[in-house]
């Protein structure tokens, strides 16, 4: 809407379909992540204690301002670098041709897009990019708080970052002005959901071998087929 011509406005019904539009676009992306992080919890069972305490220790800071619950937030956010829904992002249109400092070209009218999935594995970027390292985005004091038990193995980044974040490395939302706006919400709709789950069930895959997902152009897809088992844990 911002990005509409100066003097053109949106008439009331193209207002609801825009926002339509918005929801059932993004909806689905906040779905895959918290299914995704789901998975890779039954994956990585080792981190549903320490997440535990994380939201004893943290939910009710994190229930006023809606942020916080940093292990929670560094989970989603690994969950999210080694399997992210999207394989591209950051999509700009060139509006006039353009020669960056590489020598990359661009013709007016072409696209050009980040590659996120690449991107998130790049080694200077990410310490022991494929290995999976639930908490390498918390902060040190966070971590000193784990055990020793907890801390075993994990890939550590040089400087903490949240899931909201935005930079070159991190394009999971984009980037820029553009970047996405709904991120917050995303977030914080996240941490609700995982943490009530975390909180109140214990998780498996029924077959931790199946398939997680297949890939439709540059959009990875859930399947459908794949089965998780959650217990209600027995109240203390
Ligand atoms: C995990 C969930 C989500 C992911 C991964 C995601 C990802 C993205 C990405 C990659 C962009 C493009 C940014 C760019 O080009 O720099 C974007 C844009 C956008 N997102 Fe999201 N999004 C999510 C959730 C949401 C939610 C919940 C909303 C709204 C309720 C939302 C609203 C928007 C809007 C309106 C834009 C366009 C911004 C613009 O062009 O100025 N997104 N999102």
């Amino acid at each position: 809407m911002e990005s509409l011509p100066q003097g053109r406005f949106l008439t009331p019904q193209r207002l609801v379909h825009e926002t339509m539009a918005v929801w059932f676009g993004s909806i689905q992306a906040v779905a895959g992540a918290i299914t995704i992080a789901l998975q890779d919890l039954c994956l990585h069972p080792e981190y549903l204690e320490p997440l535990r305490q994380d939201i004893v220790n943290h939910h009710l800071d994190f229930e006023h301002i809606a942020q916080g619950l940093p292990l929670l937030d560094s989970f989603i956010k690994e969950s999210a670098r080694l399997t992210p829904t999207e394989a591209l992002s950051t999509r700009r249109y060139a509006v006039e041709s353009h020669t960056s400092s590489d020598g990359t070209h661009l013709n007016r009218g072409d696209w050009a897009c980040t590659t996120l999935i690449a991107i998130n594995k790049i080694p200077e970027y990410y310490p022991n990019p494929e290995q999976f390292s639930g908490f390498r985005f918390a902060p040190p004091e966070v971590l000193e708080s784990l055990s020793k038990m907890d801390q075993e193995g994990l890939a550590k980044q040089d400087t903490p970052s949240k899931l909201v974040d935005t930079d070159h490395k991190w394009l999971m939302f984009g980037t820029g002005k553009q970047a996405c706006p709904g991120r917050f919400y995303a977030a914080a709709a996240a941490k609700v959901i995982m943490s009530q789950m975390i909180s109140k069930y214990d998780m498996r895959m029924v077959d931790k071998t199946a398939k997680r997902w297949w890939s439709l152009r540059s959009t990875i897809v859930l399947r459908e087929d794949l089965m998780v088992a959650f217990t209600c844990r027995a109240k203390n």
